[in-house]
């Protein structure tokens, strides 16, 4: 029997499933030190909420595609600035931190390659509206260093170098590569995931981000100090791996396993 589940009621239901444990996740993370867990809010209802549950910095999540932006967020890419305004102000008025994320800035799903100053704009309106950061994310992966070098020129018109973090999915392999070339052009901040964990569900086929364990390794090959104790982040990637139940994505974490492994059997 086919069910005819329309978009919208979809949307609806992920959004009312992912949020019930939504706050389970922010009441387990609570007195953590370090890290910061931005909080992904869509609107300022999602914001009020974050707020409610104790999230101490929210991220608002813009794309640079109007297809994109209207699956992911059911609104125009004008839409999404004028309603992120209105949680960068709430965020202002409890000096609670607002992280910026752009979507697809290197290619859509549907509508191919995304003008690099497409991908400026949305970034200048994020950077003036009050975003403390803002993450650059090639959601499909496609991107190559022929196409990012490219998109980093025309955001880095508009957008000071510190404020800026590149976010690669690893769909085509070339995530390694992209990061390189930013870190080369002078930007610091790197989004990865644990194992390659990730992926956006309205993104159909593209895989997670970037393995954290494989972005640290190749840092620390070029003797970059990240203050990262690869061999832990491997051990914490194993763990949420089996909970999972899914295969690692990190190429760096399985070749480092199967090394030890045969090494205690020497
Ligand atoms: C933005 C909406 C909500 C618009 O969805 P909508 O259907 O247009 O919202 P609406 O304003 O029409 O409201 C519909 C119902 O949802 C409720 N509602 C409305 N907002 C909220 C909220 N915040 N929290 C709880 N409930 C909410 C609202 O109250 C209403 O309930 P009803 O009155 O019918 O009972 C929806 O499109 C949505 O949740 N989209 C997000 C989907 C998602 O999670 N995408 C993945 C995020 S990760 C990502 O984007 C990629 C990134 C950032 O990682 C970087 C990269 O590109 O790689």
């Amino acid at each position: 029997m086919l069910i005819n589940i329309n978009d919208q009621a979809l949307r609806l239901f992920n959004l009312r499933k992912l949020l019930a444990d939504a706050k389970n996740v922010m009441s387990a993370i609570q007195g953590i030190g370090r890290p910061r867990f931005p909080v992904l809010t869509p609107n300022l209802k999602g914001f009020e909420a974050a707020v409610v549950a104790g999230a101490k910095e929210v991220a608002v999540f813009a794309a640079a595609s109007e297809s994109f932006s209207r699956s992911n967020i059911n609104c125009s890419i004008e839409d999404s600035l004028a309603r992120y305004r209105d949680v960068a102000l709430a965020a202002k008025n409890r000096a609670i931190p607002i992280r910026g994320y752009i979507s697809c800035v290197v290619g859509c799903p549907v509508e191919g390659a995304v003008p690099p100053s497409k991908v400026a704009y949305v970034a200048q309106e994020l950077l003036h509206m009050g975003c403390a950061e803002i993450s650059l994310g090639d959601t499909i992966g496609v991107g190559t260093p022929g196409t990012v070098i490219p998109m980093l020129e025309a955001v880095l018109e508009v957008v000071p170098i510190d404020k800026l973090a590149v976010h690669f999915h690893d769909t085509y392999g070339q995530a390694l590569s992209n990061i390189l070339l930013s870190l080369q052009m002078g930007i610091s901040i790197v989004d990865s995931s644990i194992s390659g964990l990730g992926g956006c569900p309205y993104a159909k086929g593209a895989s997670g981000n970037v393995a954290t364990e494989d972005v640290v390794y190749m840092l620390n090959g070029l003797g970059v100090k990240t203050n990262v104790d690869l061999r832990k982040l491997i051990l914490a990637g194993d763990y949420i791996c089996k909970h999972l139940g899914r295969s690692s994505g990190s190429k760096a974490a399985i070749a480092l396993s199967r090394t030890l492994a045969n090494a205690s059997k020497l």
